[in-house]
């Protein structure tokens, strides 16, 4: 009887044993998830392996009105992308791509910037509470800290600044020359229509990282906790930030799991929704630069140095008179005078009035007289270029805020647009947590996208500052600026 009942219980322990081994091989099977091959795989095209940035879409420009405020607060993410309509199509002679413009050359050290004295941050900077004592003025002409610089330069007018206020430096003698009337363009310009179309394969580099190494990890077969981790350090790696990328995971584990995912083909759409999503398609992206109520539209151009600010505030124009809208640049970096000189060359080649300061002027001072000077010749649009400053820097910080605040003295600032440089990663949105603080900027440029493997910064300041991404740098070429499209974005990155 007992050698039975031991011969029952030792089948029973057994059968138990082996029932929890199937229960375990069944469970981890479910954890790994196979993707099955497509039978043929479909052979990309040169195109489609070169990037494939590429919205049919122009520049979407509106008109100023009100102060600049940052973006919308930023909303739950929907779940399904609505396709945003098309934004309208630009006025647009029918040009040729024109050559990139001559530049004076200087060292591109965007991480070690030829930087100015910081000034005292227990005073607001006074009029010219220059970082650098300029040199004595050899040069005949002008001996003023502001002049308006034309092709053909006429009779000069006194102008003098209309706010008085004590923090609009009150120039004794403001001298601006020149006409409102503008010279027709040296130059063709690029249509700025289906732009992206013809920058395509630019962000070559990008893909060949980012979206194979993703597209690679999630078509390769079992997707097993190793796998999501391999994934997660590739949108890590890509600059996306650890929420971003978190959410960019949770929503794919998510996705695969309930809609029984088993294609490659399908698995990346999954991962391009899912990332398209956390570029919050739902932002306003459209340019403040058309004039309201009779006033120019301002956009101010700012943040640290080498960024690009110059070269974009450059390119903006070209675009603008592309569009066939009046502009003036204001050269507010007095700081480099090569700057200024850099300004000038662009505002020549399409025909723009450009106000500048002498180096060492009140970089408010100058700003404040350009704004004047559009108003008064009732330009479309005053773009002002501002010296790159280090975010780290209290004083300089504090001067761009004061530019900011003189010029709206005279016309609301419609857009402040930070420029920064893709290449920088993560210090990108520190740069962009400081400057929002100071100028409350509504709007980013980022810059030479063509030139890193990275570029998730985008996703990282658009979520945790809810800015948006207006503009993208794409070389160093005169029109190689483009709107920003999270669709295109993404396709470029994963290669579609
Ligand atoms: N590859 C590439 N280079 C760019 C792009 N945008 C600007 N650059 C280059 O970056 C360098 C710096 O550009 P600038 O426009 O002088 O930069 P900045 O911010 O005005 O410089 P500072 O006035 O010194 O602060 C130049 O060599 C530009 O040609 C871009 O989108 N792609």
């Amino acid at each position: 009887m007992n050698t039975t009942w031991i011969i029952v219980a030792v089948v029973a322990v057994l059968l138990l044993a082996v029932l929890a081994l199937v229960v375990g091989l069944q469970l981890r099977k479910k954890r790994q998830i196979s993707l099955s091959k497509p039978e043929e795989r479909k052979e990309l095209t040169r195109e489609e392996r070169s990037g494939n940035y590429q919205a049919g879409t122009g520049f979407s420009f509106t008109e100023a009105g009100g102060s600049a405020t940052a973006a919308p607060p930023r909303e739950p993410l929907p779940r399904e992308t609505p396709r945003p309509a098309a934004p309208p199509t630009p006025r647009m002679p029918g040009v040729e791509p024109s050559a990139e413009p001559t530049r004076p050359a200087r060292p591109q050290t965007p991480a070690t910037p030829e930087e100015p004295v910081e000034t005292p941050t227990t005073a607001e900077p006074q009029a010219p509470a220059a970082p650098i004592v300029p040199e004595p003025d050899t040069r005949p002409g002008p001996t003023d800290d502001t002049v308006v610089v034309e092709p053909a330069p006429v009779e000069p007018v006194v102008v003098p600044p209309e706010v008085p206020d004590e923090e609009v430096p009150v120039p004794t003698t403001e001298l601006i020359t020149g006409t409102p009337a503008t010279v027709a363009p040296v130059e063709r310009i690029d249509p700025s229509e289906g732009r992206l179309d013809r920058l395509r394969g630019r962000l070559a580099r990008s893909q060949g990282t980012v979206g194979q190494g993703l597209l690679g990890l999630l078509g390769a077969g079992d997707l097993d906790e190793d796998a999501w981790e391999e994934i997660e350090d590739t949108l890590i790696m890509a600059d996306l930030g650890t929420t971003v990328t978190q959410r960019v995971v949770d929503r794919l584990r998510e996705d695969i799991a309930t809609r029984q995912i088993r294609t490659e083909a399908e698995v990346r759409d999954l991962l391009r929704q899912a990332l398209v999503d956390n570029l919050h398609p739902e932002y306003d992206r459209s340019l403040r630069a058309l004039p309201n109520d009779g006033k120019p539209a301002v956009i101010l151009v700012v943040g640290v140095n080498g960024t690009g600010k110059t070269t974009t505030t450059g390119k903006l124009a070209r675009v603008l008179v592309a569009d066939g809208r009046r502009i003036l640049l204001g050269a507010a970096d007095t700081f480099r005078a090569a700057a200024a000189d850099q300004l000038q060359t662009w505002a020549e080649r399409v025909g723009a009035e450009v106000v500048r300061g002498k180096e060492g002027a009140d970089p408010a001072s100058v700003a404040f007289d350009a704004v004047a000077r559009g108003v008064e010749t009732g330009v479309d649009a005053v773009l002002v270029d501002t010296a790159g400053r280090l975010h780290t820097k209290t004083g300089l910080m504090d001067e761009l805020g004061k530019v900011k605040r003189v010029v709206e003295k005279k016309t609301p600032v419609d857009e402040v647009l930070l420029v920064i440089d893709a290449t920088t990663g993560q210090n990108g949105l520190m740069q962009a947590r400081v400057f929002k603080e100071v100028v409350d900027i509504t709007g980013v440029v980022l810059t030479k996208l063509d030139g890193t493997a990275k570029g998730g910064i985008v996703f990282q300041v658009q979520h945790e500052l809810g800015v948006p991404v207006k503009l993208v740098g794409l070389g160093e070429g005169a029109d190689d600026l483009a709107p920003f499209t999270p669709e295109a974005f993404v396709d470029a990155l994963l290669g579609t």
